[in-house]
């Protein structure tokens, strides 16, 4: 297919120029359709696997993971090369071999690595391979758009493509098979127990009233527990816990899998919160039960001194069948068949949204959860499906205290008794061009534990270090609660933030799900 960007023969496969000039392309594009047929372009001539690293590739995703290529490598990089002859498939066997240097030498071994990816990389292609070592090709929101372009390349229904993605949980995989196979490979992504696949998430509401109205037909009222999300799979006697970004906990937490086996119903998916309460029945603060769940070794002391329990809001499976299609009712009629009161969420039901009694008695569930020290509540529609790897519209969120999910995007070096630790953060909302813009600073809200737990992940993400300021991999994302917005010609977006204080760490969230910087300049009430 003709194209204006360069492009390559079948023969010897897609070039990274080709990427380059496309993703820059894309970037400029406003309109969504436009956006969608150039890649759907770029599909067309793409092989299984070359699809499936223009997927990741493009949304800022390296296959290998992090591969330890920071600013120190590739500040000084060669002369570029004449012409453009990196393919795509050439460029992964590069990162491949990077990835895998390990121990003594490696450091040099990998330098060295590098400026032959670069000495064989056009000027182009050079600047897209360093934005892409150094985490700063981040179009999320992409992926979105990458799936309908896919979907009309193989022609496969936009609807199957996306089920097969939540189904899965990896869209360059069902990228390679859409382009192997054509859309029968579609029917192979079954709904399993023991494969986990993304949760459902919420949107946010300002009041439960609103939440009710938005909705607009019969729904429960939920209360919003402050802990870990776990999707519990049980096919026999085996238990795997997987967290919302489908890692794999299970042996951190042996009190989940003892309840499951306690659970009938297998095989089942049950989804739900990880909490913790204290002798008081009081919810133990997040930051405990991560920690918790974070700890890898002696997990026997670790249960002495900190135990939890699951408390499960919906169920995916049960008896061996999908139930995700039911709608929210019958799920919930399922999940009180299943499970004792005690490892239920707590909810009340709103059956006529227009009954000014039944809404007061919602905002008075909301009033009682918070006196309780949960979070707020979910308002959830009773007749919906379970919108897996989505942010349904059918779940809106309820909370008090207004926070965003921001992007560390660097970080200072503390004075007096925070000094050898990483303090002032800088913090970056999510910008249209899959860059981020910063929002303003803080070093409020950290605890000790904190500060030393982000000393070490910012050590990891980062790209340079001139004795004050540690600039790092915008990938941390941070929940922040401020009180409000304010103008300031010294950031960028023209405002920042008001007291701005850290809530809490969010190593389960990617960067492309920090908040969009629109969400502050409109200065809607935030989730
Ligand atoms: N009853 C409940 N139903 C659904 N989710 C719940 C419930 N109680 C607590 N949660 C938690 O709230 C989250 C839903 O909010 P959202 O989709 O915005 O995710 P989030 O960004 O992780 O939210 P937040 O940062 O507010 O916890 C879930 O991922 C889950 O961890």
């Amino acid at each position: 297919m003709a194209s204006g960007t360069p492009s390559s023969g079948p023969g010897e496969g897609l070039t990274l120029a080709r990427l380059a000039a496309v993703s820059r392309e894309v970037a400029a594009a406003s309109a969504r359709s436009r956006k969608t047929e150039l890649l759907a372009r770029m599909f067309d001539q793409a092989r299984p696997e070359e699809a499936a690293l223009v997927v990741s590739y493009l949304s800022g995703r390296l296959p290998q993971g992090r591969i330890g290529v920071g600013w120190s490598t590739l500040r000084d990089p060669p002369p570029p090369a004449p012409a453009p002859r990196l393919t795509l498939a050439a460029t992964d066997a590069a990162l491949d071999t990077i990835a895998a240097l390990k121990g003594p030498g490696s450091r040099t071994a990998r330098r060295a690595r590098v400026h032959e990816l670069l000495a064989a990389a056009t000027d182009g292609e050079q600047r897209f391979l360093t934005r892409l070592l150094l985490g700063e090709v981040r179009q999320g929101a992409l992926d979105a758009v990458a799936l309908e372009a896919l979907a009309r390349a193989a022609g496969a229904p936009a609807d199957a493509v996306r089920r097969a993605v939540m189904l899965d949980g990896s869209l360059p995989r069902v990228a390679r098979a859409l382009l192997a196979e054509g859309p029968a490979a579609l029917g192979r992504f079954r709904f399993t127990v023991g494969t986990p696949v993304l949760p459902m998430l919420a949107h946010t509401a300002a009041s439960v009233t609103e939440a009710v109205r938005t909705l607009g037909a019969p729904c429960a009222v939920e209360e919003k527990l402050d802990g870990i999300r776990v999707q519990v799979h049980r096919t026999g006697d085996t238990v795997r816990v997987h967290t919302r970004s489908l890692d794999d906990i299970t042996e951190r937490l042996p009190e989940v899998t003892e309840a499951a086996l306690r659970t009938p119903g297998a095989p089942f998916i049950l989804d739900g919160e990880v909490v913790a309460v204290d002798r008081d029945g009081r919810p133990v603060p997040f930051q405990e039960i991560a920690a918790r769940v974070g700890s890898r070794t002696d997990i026997a002391s670790a249960r002495a001194a900190l135990p939890v329990a699951p408390v499960f809001f919906d169920v995916l499976a049960a008896d061996g069948a999908p139930t995700v299609d039911l709608p929210a009712r019958e799920r919930h009629a399922v999940l009180a068949r299943l499970l004792p009161p005690e490892l239920r969420v707590g909810r009340t039901v709103v059956t006529d949204p227009g009954d000014g009694a039944q809404l007061a008695a919602a905002e008075a569930f909301l009033a009682r959860a918070l006196a309780r020290g949960q979070e707020g509540v979910l308002v959830k529609a009773l007749d919906a499906p379970y919108a897996a790897g989505r942010r349904g519209r059918s779940w809106l969120k309820v909370k008090p205290v207004h926070t965003l999910d921001l992007v560390v995007l660097a970080a200072e070096w503390g004075h007096g008794r925070r000094t050898g630790l990483l303090s002032n953060l800088h913090l970056g909302a999510r910008a249209g061009d899959g860059g981020f813009v910063m929002l303003g600073k803080t070093f409020k809200g950290l605890t000790d534990e904190m500060l030393a737990w982000q000393t070490r992940r910012l050590g990891e993400l980062a790209v340079a270090d001139d004795g004050f300021t540690v600039r790092v991999r915008p990938e941390l994302v941070v929940e922040i609660a401020y009180d409000g917005v304010q103008r300031s010609p010294r950031y960028p977006a023209g405002v920042t933030l008001r007291f701005a204080r850290v809530v809490r760490h969010r190593p389960d969230k990617r960067a492309a799900e920090a908040d969009p910087v629109e969400r502050v300049l409109r200065r809607e009430a935030p989730g």
